[in-house]
């Protein structure tokens, strides 16, 4: 392998994927060889060493099989990859060639990672839960793919310390004021202009609350992420959900 990474990009007109483009041409050890949005011709991936994906919950799992499938791993920031997706890429990968890397990363930034470990520990001391998530208005994934996995980590926690079902009295909501539910968890989304990224995590204890809040501002917030797993991808063969398996969290 050489010292300069060779990186293509899919979705690379879109919002993430312009700016992952710019990112991977600042940085001193890549080299951006492709460019890549809807109806292009994926063909030699430009000679890849590294893809990253920002694309549709609908469009990234194929786009993310073509790669695999030519041995070229794959840094995937794209939601909606839910457990029966994932089943299906872990037995692409496993007829891929040897050490051909996936980094499924629901969030790429530092304090989003943070904000999920920090709710995941805090998840077995209170009752009540509930996550807010509050995106821009041209996110088209609701939830979103961090307040998904967020209840998923906070869901397994509470089962894991025998908590039963959050309190909640509502027995009438012909609205759906309530929000949905994510592995028992109520899980409320807002698209605001104006807005990017953010979420709060809100415990309650009796008399007590703990809350939770993670804001990016800014698309740069996810790019030191991407760049991490651009870096190491090829280093850990095989599917991985999460930055924080390269982070040590
Ligand atoms: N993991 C993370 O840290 C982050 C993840 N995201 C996720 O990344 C995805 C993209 O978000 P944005 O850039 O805001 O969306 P966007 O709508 O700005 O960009 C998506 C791009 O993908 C292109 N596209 C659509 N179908 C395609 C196909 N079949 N092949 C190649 N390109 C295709 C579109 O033309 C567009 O340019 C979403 O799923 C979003 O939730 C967004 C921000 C951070
Ligand atoms: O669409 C976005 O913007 C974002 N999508 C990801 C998600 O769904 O969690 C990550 C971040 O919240 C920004």
């Amino acid at each position: 392998m050489s010292d300069t990474i060779k990186v293509s990009v899919i979705g690379a007109s879109g919002r993430m994927g312009s700016t992952v483009c710019q990112a991977v041409e600042d940085a001193p050890d890549t080299e951006l060889v492709g460019r890549y949005d809807v109806g292009d011709d994926l063909g030699d991936l430009g000679g890849a060493d590294v893809v990253v994906e920002f694309s549709v919950p609908d469009s990234s799992p194929a786009n993310v099989a073509y790669c695999v499938d030519r041995g070229v791993s794959v840094v995937v920031g794209t939601t909606g990859w839910d457990e029966s997706r994932l089943e299906t890429l872990r037995a692409q990968v496993e007829q891929a060639p040897e050490g051909t890397g996936v980094l499924i990363a629901p969030n790429f930034a530092i304090g989003a990672i943070l904000m999920m470990s920090f709710a995941q520990q805090a998840a077995r001391f209170y009752e009540s839960v509930e996550i807010i998530e509050l995106h821009h208005p041209g996110k088209v994934d609701a939830p979103s793919g961090t307040a998904a996995r967020t209840a998923d980590l906070v869901g397994a926690a509470r089962e894991e310390a025998g908590l039963g079902d959050v309190p909640d009295a509502t027995t009438h909501d012909p609205h759906g004021a309530r929000g949905a539910r994510v592995h028992g968890v109520p899980v409320h989304s807002v698209r605001l202009l104006g807005l990017v990224a953010h979420q709060e995590v809100l415990l309650g204890g009796e008399g007590e609350q703990l809350t939770i809040r993670h804001d990016s501002f800014d698309r740069v917030s996810f790019m030191p992420g991407v760049l991490e797993g651009v870096r190491n991808v090829r280093q850990h063969p095989g599917v991985t959900v999460g930055l924080e398996h390269y982070l040590g969290l």
